[in-house]
């Protein structure tokens, strides 16, 4: 199966995959293109397919159930997924219509019989008949609220907006909001970096502005340069790629620095700083709690000569066994993921404000125990890839309630601006606080947010 029609099926049985199975698009995607055999430009309209209808879900099921004139919660789920896939190609893509009805309606009556196929071709007919435009106001129209408004046209839940609007807020800037909300819908750039001692730059390769390891290509496979490389050029994200940097370069490293990544899987900062370690003479240790991510941390640490012991404990049980000795380490706390919905299609919809307070108390007890493990004048680097203040600033403000004089906050503002090729322009929080926050919009990054804390 190849062309058209096998990137329109493989997107649709990733899709079905998420929805049924809870799996994540980026990991199943490229095993379905490989067996489907889909060549660069089908993989990539696959890609495009599954990675846009699942982004902007929340918009197409809005507009299905005007089309339709019922809840999405009454469609079988996998007509929907068919509808869904057939909204984005009519409204989001330049795919002609007439192939877009079609093959939906035909994905539609493969899982529903006849009459899917028959209700999947009416409700596709009704939505090509107005614009995208138009659409997105009739959709504005049934909105409660200008939170529901936003959330309906960009295609994000509501509290998700809230968290956003209130994490721009905290540097002044709300009226990024859309900006921002946009930014999560636009599919990004592959990053990658360079390991510091051990890989340059290739030459055909574009510098970004931001991480001085980092580059793009301009062409050819991301993956390719990877195993070409053996590791030593790696897919990351600018914004992990300056949270580690904040750490290793904070101050110069002194010979026999002990430094520990406490959350470390699948070790794509734990690399970084073991390159880093090995250049300034630190001795590293990695820890991850789930066996099969601290193997991931293994084969990742394969590309850095040295040897970085993994243990896979609790972080909190892994710091509390160590009091007093580390001169750095990285908490990159387990966390929403609020930061990184542009590369994870999905991950919008499957968190929810209930999985909140039991991380935010997973943060504090692992970055509190993380201060413990610290010898004075050591320095703990508290990174999440979410923008959410329940799960950065508060819990910083947190952790300085508990430990008082004997900790003093870092500017991780000024950690990440050193490190920078051109001023990243990091906005002053106004807790006062030495928060660094990354963004897509402005960064063109996932949300990473820094703080930096020594222990006195
Ligand atoms: C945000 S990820 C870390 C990403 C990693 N630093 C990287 O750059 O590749 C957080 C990790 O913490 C792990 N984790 C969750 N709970 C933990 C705990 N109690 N102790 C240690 N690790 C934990 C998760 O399994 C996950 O791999």
């Amino acid at each position: 199966m190849s062309g058209a029609t096998g990137s329109r099926r493989v997107a649709f049985e990733t899709i079905r995959a998420v929805h049924e199975s809870d799996a994540y698009a980026n990991l199943l995607l490229p095993t379905a293109i490989r067996r489907a055999g889909l060549d660069t430009a089908d993989a990539a309209l696959a890609t495009e397919l599954t990675y846009g209808t699942l982004r902007r879900q929340g918009t197409y099921d809005a507009i299905i159930s005007l089309a339709s004139d019922r809840p999405v919660s009454d469609i079988e789920p996998a007509v929907l997924d068919a509808v869904r896939l057939g909204v984005h190609q009519l409204l989001s893509t330049r795919v002609a219509s007439h192939a877009a009805v079609n093959e939906s309606v035909e994905l539609a009556r493969r899982a529903g019989g006849r009459g899917a196929g028959g209700f999947a071709n009416a409700v596709l007919r009704r939505v090509s008949r107005d614009t995208p435009g138009d659409w997105l106001s009739h959709v504005a129209e049934t909105a409660r609220s200008d939170d529901e408004r936003i959330g309906l046209v960009t295609s994000h839940p509501v509290w998700i907006v809230r968290a956003f609007r209130r994490a721009l807020a905290a540097e002044g800037r709300a009226g990024e909001l859309e900006a921002l909300l946009a930014a999560d819908n636009a599919s990004p750039r592959v990053t990658m970096a360079a390991l510091p001692g051990l890989a340059d730059i290739p030459a055909r390769a574009r510098r970004t502005p931001y991480s001085p390891i980092a580059f793009r290509l301009a062409s050819g496979d991301p993956e390719q340069l990877v195993s070409g490389s053996a590791g030593r050029r790696r897919v990351q994200d600018e914004g992990s790629q300056l949270a580690a940097l904040a750490l290793s370069r904070v101050e110069p490293i002194r010979d026999g620095e002990k430094w520990l990544d406490l959350c470390a899987g699948p070790g794509g900062k734990t690399a970084l700083l073991a390159a880093e370690a090995r250049i300034g003479g630190a001795r590293l240790e990695a820890n991850e709690i789930v066996p099969a991510r601290a193997g991931l941390v293994r084969q990742a640490l394969r590309s850095v000569p040295g040897r970085v012991p993994v243990s896979e404990l609790d972080g909190r049980t892994r710091a509390a066994e160590s009091p007093d000795t580390y001169d750095r380490i990285l908490v990159d706390a387990p966390c929403t993921g609020l930061g990184a919905l542009r590369r994870r299609p999905e991950a919008r919809w499957r968190k929810s404000p209930a999985d909140v307070p039991a991380l935010t108390q997973l943060q504090r007890e692992l970055l509190t125990a993380a201060v413990g493990a610290l010898r004075p004048g050591g320095i703990v680097a508290y990174v999440t890839c979410s923008p959410h203040l329940a799960e950065t600033a508060t819990v910083v403000a947190d952790i300085h309630r508990e430990w008082g004089d004997a900790i003093e906050e870092l500017s991780a503002r000024d950690a990440v601006t050193q490190v920078c090729d051109n001023d990243p322009g990091l906005l002053p929080q106004t807790d006062g606080s030495g928060r660094a926050q990354l963004w897509p919009h402005r960064h063109n990054t996932d949300a990473m947010s820094v703080s930096l804390l020594r222990r006195r």
